[in-house]
């Protein structure tokens, strides 16, 4: 499968887009009308350069307004056209990208569009060139892929073919089905792109949120079904015109976009097995069952101040590692890893973030069929040196750095505790709070990095990306988006800030990009484990008084009940549908981590969202009355 980027679906100047896209491994370009602006040299020149990264152009793009208008424009426009030809011919590319237009002057018509391209079809021929013809949702005429292709197949030319983009055609809900009838080799060339579900000007949301494939709502496997049915085997191409990732980083949109091709065509693969794609052997989406740990890196002083907030927490230290400065603290089936090693990766994150979670430690179905398909999709594997009696444990790097481990019970890795950990004999832990597991982790990124994140997780594991809800935060918005797992083993939440006047946005510049803010432990039993965790000298958050206000007006709970909430300083939410949810929180600590314990009732599948100002709130208000603990 040939893959191919159009130039406007990445930043910089045109010599680094090349750089990016050559280096994500993609085979061919869309050049625009803007890169020759933009760039000095001449069009030989940029040919030549486009040649040296190994890339070829697969066409250049675009024209607009050229069909169904009245003389004289016809005539000027189809000079335009052949002063396209000229530099098409200087750069080297055959291929010309004509998209339907808008003009207010143009008659339309079937059959004088028929003839116009037909006409085009011969100035092209003369010059061995190509044309392709594009609807636009928005075009004045034709709008629909299928009236498009009704004026190529009136033009009969053999230079002159359809061209799909997914864009105009889904996010228009026009069904992609009709597109199997069409001769596969009239298809010219394919562009993709997918887009969220939101109400908007499609021309609009075209030239500004256009996403990736798969980091929006599309349905592009059933328009990628339709192509492969017509027997198309030409170029796959990303149009992705995106604020975010004009003024983004060139090689990561790179790298997302050959991503997100690949995962798309192996879900294709998968879809229509007869077919014979070449892409690379990878193993399906693998299961996530479980966290098994999470890591956290600090000096030798800062562990004492994380252990007695774990200790408060109800944790106990079960063990330690065979050969490093590495301890296990345990309750329930949460084990939390506290790593003051002087050398390796985790001191490393400490240096850069300070104390931190440095790691987290999946459990899969099978850590070294994860580890693959996220090598084929183009993440980044980690490895460090191990040590005698140490398991290799198949890792790549997530958000922020943090270093994503993935372990697994069929094989040695389901033994990694006894292993590579001593039981601590003699420790009198304190009693357990009744914590049980991990309910959720959440990561805070920059905003611009959510999509790239969102692709990576549900590119690599069966996890699937909820609906993204803002989140009020005082001083601005907080983006956020939740993974699950199908049966809500795992749940990540991902959080985007734009400023750093946010409580997440303090956080991320604080720490120098650290990425999880706060892990989130689920109890059986939220107002034994509150009483628990006071008992144990824990600290929570208090909830400011009208927050309760609030709740007596949006649900009819019993004044005992609100007084036990009042009293745990535990926020409260419904989903409507019998649902409840619980939830209190640690204070903040170090750069603004922090716990939350919570208590899901009745199938309750949220986070307590509605909470979330008056939570933040409260975080901001500890944090002013200089609680932190000093670095
Ligand atoms: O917005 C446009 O005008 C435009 C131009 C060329 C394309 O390929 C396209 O999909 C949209
Ligand atoms: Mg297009």
């Amino acid at each position: 499968m040939r893959t191919s980027i159009a130039t406007v679906s990445i930043a910089g100047e045109l010599r680094d887009k090349l750089a990016a896209i050559a280096g994500a491994g993609f085979d061919g370009i869309e050049i625009f009308e803007q890169d020759f602006i933009a760039h000095s040299g001449t069009p030989a020149e940029i040919g030549e350069m486009v040649r040296d990264h190994g890339l070829r152009i697969d066409l250049m793009q675009p024209v607009r307004d050229v069909e169904g208008l009245p003389e004289p424009l016809r005539r000027k426009a189809f000079d335009r056209v052949e002063r396209r030809f000229d530099l098409m011919e200087q750069l080297g590319t055959d291929l010309l990208l004509v998209s339907s237009g808008t003009h207010p002057a143009s008659l339309g018509g079937i059959d004088r569009m028929a003839a116009d391209f037909a006409e085009l079809g011969a100035r092209a021929a003369a010059r061995g060139l190509r044309i392709g013809y594009e609807a636009r949702a928005w075009g004045r005429h034709v709008s629909d892929y299928r009236d498009a292709w009704e004026v190529v197949r009136r033009a009969n030319h053999p230079n002159v073919g359809l061209i799909l983009d997914s864009f105009h055609t889904l996010a228009k809900k026009v069904s992609p089905e009709a597109i199997r009838s069409i001769p596969g080799d009239r298809i010219f060339h394919v562009q993709l792109a997918d887009a969220p579900l939101i109400e908007m000007d499609l021309e609009y949301m075209s030239r500004h949120f256009r996403r990736m494939p798969g980091e929006g709502d599309l349905p592009l496997l059933d328009f990628m079904r339709s192509v492969a049915a017509t027997g198309y085997d030409d170029a796959f191409s990303l149009e992705i015109l995106n604020d975010q990732l004009r003024g983004g980083a060139a090689r990561i949109a790179a790298l997302d976009g050959r991503r997100s091709l690949i995962y798309l065509a192996d879900q294709l693969r998968r879809a229509e097995p007869d077919l014979s794609l070449d892409l690379p052997e990878m193993p399906e989406r693998g299961r996530m069952e479980g966290i098994e740990f999470v890591e956290f890196t600090a000096n030798e002083s800062e562990a004492k101040i994380l252990g007695g907030m774990l200790s408060a927490l109800g944790f106990s230290r079960v063990a330690r590692h065979i050969s490093k400065a590495v301890t296990l603290w345990r309750q329930g089936d949460i084990n939390i890893v506290v790593n003051t090693e002087q050398e390796g990766f985790a001191h490393s994150a400490y240096v850069m973030h300070g104390t931190s979670v440095c790691d987290i430690g999946l459990l899969v179905e099978d850590a070294s069929a994860t580890v693959e398909r996220a090598r084929v999709l183009g993440a980044n594997l980690f490895s460090q040196k191990i040590g005698a009696g140490e398991l290799k444990i198949p890792a790549v790097r997530g958000v922020g750095g943090t270093v994503l481990h993935f372990l697994d019970r069929h094989s040695e890795l389901g033994e990694v505790w006894e292993r590579e950990f001593q039981p601590l004999e003699g420790e009198t832990g304190v009693a357990s709070a009744g914590l049980s597991r991990i309910d959720h982790i959440a990561q805070v990124m920059k905003h611009d990095e959510m999509l790239t994140w969102t692709l990576f997780y549900t590119s690599v594991f069966d996890i699937a990306a909820q609906p993204e809800v803002d989140v009020a935060d005082p001083s601005g918005i907080v983006h956020s988006r939740a993974l699950q797992s199908s049966d809500g083993a795992v749940r990540l939440t991902l959080n985007g800030v734009d400023t750093h006047h946010t409580f997440a946005g303090r956080f991320v510049s604080d720490s120098y990009g650290s990425s999880v803010q706060h892990l989130a432990f689920a109890t059986d039993d939220i107002f034994a484990t509150a009483e628990s965790l006071a008992a144990n000298g824990f600290d929570s958050l208090p909830i400011p008084e009208d927050y309760f206000f609030e709740i007596r007006s949006r649900f009819s709970l019993p004044e005992e009940m609100i007084a036990a909430l009042k009293r745990a300083n535990i926020f409260y939410d419904e989903d409507g549908a019998g649902g409840s949810y619980f939830q209190f929180y640690s204070q903040p600590y170090g750069d603004g981590m922090f716990f939350e314990i919570v208590e899901r009732r009745g199938g309750y599948d949220g986070y307590g969202a509605r909470n979330a100002p008056y939570r933040t709130a409260a975080l901001k208000r500890v944090r002013r009355k200089a609680s932190i603990q000093p670095r």
